[in-house]
């Protein structure tokens, strides 16, 4: 009996067949699992028919319904495995069949496909142009190193026409996946050793023989990555009924290397801009982690009680709602699993307050005590200074490093400042009430005179956690193999949360890791929306140095974000309600649409005039159930982790974002006033990378001064 395999070409467009066709997919497969090769040939109903001037001779139609056809490439080397790699309207097959050509990589020895036909074609044009060209992309790489790369004949010719990364980007949807990625990081910059361990060393199976071995069997299986084999029709009956989520199967080899290596000697950081599937590394890990044991208990965490939600979702799909593997997993925010802990230990629930009536006690300690600060310098002290580095008493903040804040404090008014944290802490008391920073504090304390609870900590949008976040992490595993999996995108720090990894005992040399490829937002998109952080350098996640997005891209393509200034905010909402009706009317369903500006007076406004068209729109706050209909409005906090087919991003004007209040006067703390706008980039930097296709950004009056590339 055949064996039959499906690429991921085929599943990028099989969630918008309709229902028959899928039926017919069904159908059709379930043949290639009952009968011989033979059989198959002769079926009437399959109706398997090569493709005339085909570039690959192995490539094969088979008939789904009257209109639709399926693209099967079939084995001529006496292997067995059928690989089916499109489904599409019957000219449309034979047409895309035509042009395509499959072949193993010399290097990665996995499948890859080509657009052969337009290659030919377009090859020689670039090559003309190139001859008075100043400079070639690939100048600097040798044939020898480039072959050695697993650039073959027809693709290096190609990249030796190029001059410059926006023709290797036009060529990207022609050449085959492996090479092209090796252009790419060779154009980023990277070296070619660092490109051989980033792309070839990690595809290229473990025990390659020296010359490589061609059948299409082989191949297929050489490439996991991007190709799924069935092995049975219970397996064929499951991918194809179950709504696919293609990150649960096609793991990028460097998200694979990093979710399903054995075991790593102590804590992991797993960094990548906005959209590089961190989320889907960090659930194969707990897969993986619990895979490794009988009992060991995992803590999965994340930022907000949303986002905790849509985690606990997606583990469920990725273990087949296992309830046995799900029993072994906590999934929750960390300030959840603290206030679980310190509840656990005390008569009553901890009531954390938030940051407005926060800030509304250090007004009160400062009115009280005249002292001689604002109630913003002193929350910031508070938050950085002393919870940042556990100061329990006046002599240990008598005596810590102040380091990151911009104003120098002597003895007299270090005294001041505590005076106020005592009275602060008295309100505290005397309400019965605490914050969420002190009940990880307390947490941490209280797991440090207990056994740890996990075997493994999982950590997602790591990024924002605050130090005392931090310990109670530390405190809830062992320091042992294994015990931390952290991911999280520093350029996405929203919260202005300062740490050192090392300086809590977390480090993490020898085990970082960087994923590169966005699986979420055009290239356009992440183009655009990178340009915001140009000016500006962040701290990497562990604190110590700058990040960078080097080599970060995606391999999809679609339209230029939209920037656009309006005289009046009427104008601007009534923008908003046309773009909106135009995105339904293309067939975008409405929870595919995300609005989101930086307060929700913006978005009061712009739901009513939603409303009053009779388009349904849904607050996104905790969190929002899948299957509730409506256009998803939200704040950019609120952004966070989520994404859509569009986003449209308001109010993206000068005193707005960013927001003017929030920005601490330079003159106050230089360093501060900083730290405060690039939190504010960052945001606006989050909230454009949520979306997938289409992405617009307007204002009304003056624009951002984030935003002088539009302007
Ligand atoms: N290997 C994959 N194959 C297909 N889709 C993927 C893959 N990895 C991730 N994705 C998809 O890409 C999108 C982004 O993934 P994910 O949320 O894990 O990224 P992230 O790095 O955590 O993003 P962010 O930092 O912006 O929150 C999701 O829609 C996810 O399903």
């Amino acid at each position: 009996m055949p064996r039959l395999a499906f690429a991921q070409s085929f599943w990028d467009g099989y969630d918008t067949l309709e229902k028959p066709v899928r039926a017919g997919v069904r159908k059709a497969m379930a043949k290639f699992q009952a009968m011989s090769v033979a059989e198959l040939n002769a079926d009437k109903g399959l109706h398997l028919e090569s493709v005339e001037n085909a570039r690959d001779p192995r490539m094969r139609t088979i008939r789904i319904t009257d209109f639709w056809r399926g693209v099967v490439l079939a084995p001529d080397d006496g292997s067995d495995t059928f690989l089916l790699v499109n489904v599409l309207s019957h000219d449309d097959a034979y047409t895309w069949a035509a042009k395509r050509l499959y072949s193993a990589n010399s290097a990665t020895r996995a499948l890859e496909v080509r657009n052969a036909v337009a290659l030919d074609e377009l090859t020689p044009l670039y090559e003309t142009a190139a001859r008075t060209a100043p400079r070639l992309l690939f100048a600097d790489v040798s044939d020898g190193t480039l072959r050695e790369l697993g650039i073959d004949d027809q693709v290096l010719r190609a990249a030796r026409s190029l001059v410059d990364k926006a023709q290797l980007e036009a060529f990207s949807t022609l050449l085959p996946e492996d090479q092209l990625e090796v252009l790419q990081y060779l154009a980023e910059g990277f070296s070619p050793e660092e490109v051989y361990r980033d792309v070839v060393a990690v595809r290229r199976p473990a025990h390659a023989p020296a010359e490589p071995v061609e059948d299409l069997a082989t191949v297929i299986a050489n490439t996991p990555a991007r190709i799924r084999l069935v092995t049975g029709p219970q397996e064929l009956e499951e991918v194809l009924e179950k709504p696919f989520a293609a990150w649960r199967v096609f793991l990028h080899p460097s998200q694979r290397r990093v979710a399903y290596r054995a075991s790593y000697g102590g804590p992991v950081q797993v960094t990548g801009g906005p959209g590089t599937g961190k989320t889907v590394a960090a659930l194969h890990r707990v897969k993986h982690l619990l895979g490794r044991s009988e009992d060991g208990r995992v803590l999965l965490t994340t930022y907000t009680n949303a986002l905790a939600a849509g985690l606990r979702d997606m583990l469920g799909l990725l273990l087949d709602e296992d309830e046995k593997l799900l029993a072994r997993v906590d999934v929750t925010t960390v300030d959840a699993f603290a206030n679980g802990i310190v509840r656990a230990h005390s008569a009553a629930a901890p009531k954390p307050i938030g940051d407005r009536e926060q800030r509304h006690l250090w007004e009160k300690a400062v009115k009280q005590l005249g002292l001689p600060f604002t109630a913003q310098f002193l929350a910031q002290e508070y938050r950085h200074v002393i919870l940042g580095q556990n100061l329990r008493d006046l002599d240990a903040y008598l005596g810590a490093s102040r380091r990151g804040r911009g104003t120098g404090l002597g003895p007299a008014r270090r005294r001041e400042v505590w005076s106020g944290v005592e009275r602060f802490e008295q309100f505290l008391r005397d309400r019965g009430e605490t914050t969420h920073l002190r009940v990880c504090s307390r947490a941490a304390e209280l797991l440090a005179d207990q056994s740890a609870p996990y075997a493994h900590v999982v950590v997602d949008e790591a990024q924002d956690l605050h130090p005392a976040q931090w310990r109670v992490l530390r405190a809830a595993v062992s320091p042992a193999p294994d015990d931390l999996f952290v991911t999280g995108d520093p350029h996405q720090r929203i919260y202005d949360s300062r740490v050192s990894l090392g300086s809590l005992g977390i480090t993490t040399a020898g085990r970082s890791f960087r994923l590169r490829v966005n699986y979420r937002s055009t290239e356009e998109i992440l183009a655009w929306s990178a340009h915001l952080l140009a000016p500006v350098t962040v701290d990497t996640l562990e604190g110590e140095g700058t990040d960078s997005l080097a080599g970060y891209r995606s391999l999809l393509h679609g339209r230029r974000p939209q920037a656009q200034g309006y005289a009046t905010r009427q104008e601007e909402t009534q923008a908003l309600v046309e773009r909106v009706q135009s995105l339904l009317a293309e067939g975008l369903a409405p929870h595919e649409i995300g609005v989101c500006a930086r307060f929700n007076l913006s978005l009061d406004r712009a739901e009513e005039k939603l409303n009053a068209v009779g388009i349904p729109v849904l607050r996104v706050k905790g969190q929002v159930a899948q299957e509730a209909e409506g256009v998803r409005l939200a704040t950019m906090h609120a952004m966070k982790g989520l994404e859509f087919r569009a986003v449209s991003v308001l109010g993206a004007a000068e005193g707005t974002v960013p927001f003017a209040r929030e920005i601490t006067p330079r003159e106050a703390d230089p360093l501060q006033h900083e730290a405060d706008l690039l939190r504010e980039r960052c945001l606006l930097f989050v909230a454009c990378t949520r979306a997938r296709e289409t992405l617009s950004v307007t204002w009304s009056g003056t624009a951002s001064p984030f935003l002088p590339h539009v302007a």
